[in-house]
């Protein structure tokens, strides 16, 4: 039984989308594991009027729907409901008395995670009242803060963000969910790289030729128009995820297995990005938007529901990378992210330096390549030469692979659930540190900017296609090509 862990979490937006189809299972996992026995509760709270039981029964449906079983009534006493409206500071006070009362009944200790499954609008106000209020305890272990995504929307409104939440809250007591950190394969990287001197004795620019970071994705913007085109696919997609999966190809090994140090070595490479000029980003990047398929049977981004017809959005992004440091100098990171591709998949492809052929034929060697896939199923690929079979002493490039068994699959937490144990086991190690977001926004707000100022021919690419031609023109310029053509 793996040791109990101790706490009160409030859900801000507990009625919502992300909180019935991810949080409640994630936490009726944790309680099926047995990280959560019984001295925990949690606390739902919005605008809408509900009974403590009625709010049981929604989270029991939530379960059921999400996960095809019954919850059991012993994990389903620790809920509670309180409703508030999170713009008013006299709402707090009734939540604070639920939350002093629910942490005497099950003796939580005083230990606090507040998460804000709320529109990002709201994420300054309520930390501002948590403490304010008084929300947070004074006696306990812990007050944590659990963020959801977009973190701004540019450098300037991240830091104002920032600047809220640290009025309230320490570095340290927030956890900023990005979900892709919360993915098996993408932890898989630090193991990979860590765990295997042939790999961690390489990763630098003596070895490694270029690392290409792709985010591939087969739907369009489907109905979410109204948010997406205002952030694309650099905003939705680049500045995030991407981001924060490069962070952990980047970083240096960290001085030992914590998040403090994890966080300092990838701080210390997003801090050496170079943040491009509007002549830079026109070199080393590319935006795209999709238009209908070949078949003219899906609609091009200009056709789609609710997207202006002389919309400049991107649903492409390409672009290189560069780092200023020891390690990384001279060695290119691309990366790429789109909708309507030609597949969905998450992966990254390490392509190593090759040496002379000194073999019998003239051809230069393939180049090794560790690909890590992480959707749509985790494998590691790792491509190197051997022989052919002919007498000549022909080489032939071969692939080893490790593909996620059915077993672990069953095993392995959803992104959530990781998560939501990681907050409450006080271990920020998969979550994105301020540091980062800034430099990210910092980085993404130049490209923008050059955007914002150009005009760009739209659609530039078919709908189940890899992307705009300019992308492999982009590598083919640096003599380099996409290990992963879809
Ligand atoms: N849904 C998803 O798949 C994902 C969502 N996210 C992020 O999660 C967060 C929540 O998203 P989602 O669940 O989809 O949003 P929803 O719109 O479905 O839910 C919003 C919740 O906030 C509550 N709320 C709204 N206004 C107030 C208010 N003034 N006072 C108190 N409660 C309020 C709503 O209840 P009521 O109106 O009754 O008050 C509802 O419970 C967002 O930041 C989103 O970006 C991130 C990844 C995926
Ligand atoms: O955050 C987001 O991610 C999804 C893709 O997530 P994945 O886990 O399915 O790869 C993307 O579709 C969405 O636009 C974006 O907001």
């Amino acid at each position: 039984m793996p040791k109990e862990i101790t706490t009160l979490v409030t859900f801000f937006g507990a009625t919502g989308d992300l909180a019935k189809r991810k949080l409640f299972p994630s936490v009726y996992n944790l309680y099926k594991k047995g990280f959560l026995q019984e001295h925990f509760a949690i606390i739902g709270t919005s605008r809408q009027e509900m009974t403590t039981e009625e709010f049981q029964t929604f989270v029991s449906d939530s379960i059921k729907e999400f996960m095809q079983e019954d919850a059991d009534a012993d994990f389903i006493r620790h809920f509670d409901y309180e409703k508030a409206d999170i713009t008013v500071a006299a709402d707090y006070a009734p939540l604070k008395a639920k939350i002093e009362k629910l942490d005497q009944e099950f003796a939580l200790n005083g230990n606090r995670i507040f998460y804000m499954s709320i529109a990002p609008r709201f994420f300054g106000t309520v930390a501002k009242y948590l403490k304010s209020e008084e929300l947070l305890s004074t006696n306990g272990e812990f007050n944590r803060l659990m963020i959801e995504k977009p973190f701004g929307v540019s450098f300037e409104t991240a830091e104002k963000l920032q600047n809220e939440l640290s009025d309230a809250f320490s570095e340290d007591q927030v956890y900023r969910i990005d979900h892709y950190l919360g993915k098996e394969m993408v932890q898989n990287i630090a193991t990979l790289r860590f765990g295997n001197p042939i790999f961690n004795n390489a990763w630098n620019k003596d070895y490694i030729d270029n690392i290409q970071v792709t985010l591939s994705e087969t739907l369009g913007v489907e109905d979410r128009a109204g948010y997406y085109d205002t952030a694309g696919a650099l905003r939705d997609m680049i500045q995030n995820h991407t981001m924060q999966v490069v962070g952990w190809l980047a970083m240096d090994e960290p001085t030992e297995w914590t998040d403090t140090a994890i966080r300092e070595a990838k701080n210390k490479a997003f801090n050496a990005l170079k943040i491009y000029t509007p002549e830079e980003v026109a070199e080393n990047f590319v935006r795209g938007q999709y238009g209908p398929d070949a078949a003219n049977t899906q609609n091009g981004y200009l056709q789609e529901k609710d997207v202006p017809a002389d919309s400049q959005n991107n649903t492409y992004v390409a672009g290189k990378l560069e780092f200023a440091t020891d390690r990384w100098n001279g060695v290119p990171f691309y990366i790429r992210s789109g909708k309507r591709l030609a597949a969905k998949t998450t992966r990254i492809d390490v392509v190593f330096k090759q040496d002379a052929n000194i073999f019998n034929n003239t051809q230069p060697l393939e180049k090794n390549v560790l690909s890590i896939i992480v959707d749509p199923e985790g494998k590691i690929e790792y491509s190197i030469i051997a022989k052919d079979t002919t007498p000549e002493f022909k080489t032939r490039p071969i692939t080893l692979e490790w593909k996620v068994s059915a077993d672990d699959k069953a095993q392995t937490p959803e992104p959530y659930e990781r998560m939501i144990h990681d907050t409450m086991d006080g271990n920020g190690s998969n979550f994105a540190d301020w540091n980062g977001v800034a430099v990210a926004w910092k980085f993404v707000d130049a490209i923008q900017s050059a955007w914002d100022a150009t005009h760009q021919e739209f659609p530039n690419y078919v709908s189940g296609s890899m992307g705009p031609v300019a992308a492999d023109e982009l590598l083919a310029r640096d003599g380099h090509k996409w290990v992963y053509e879809g």
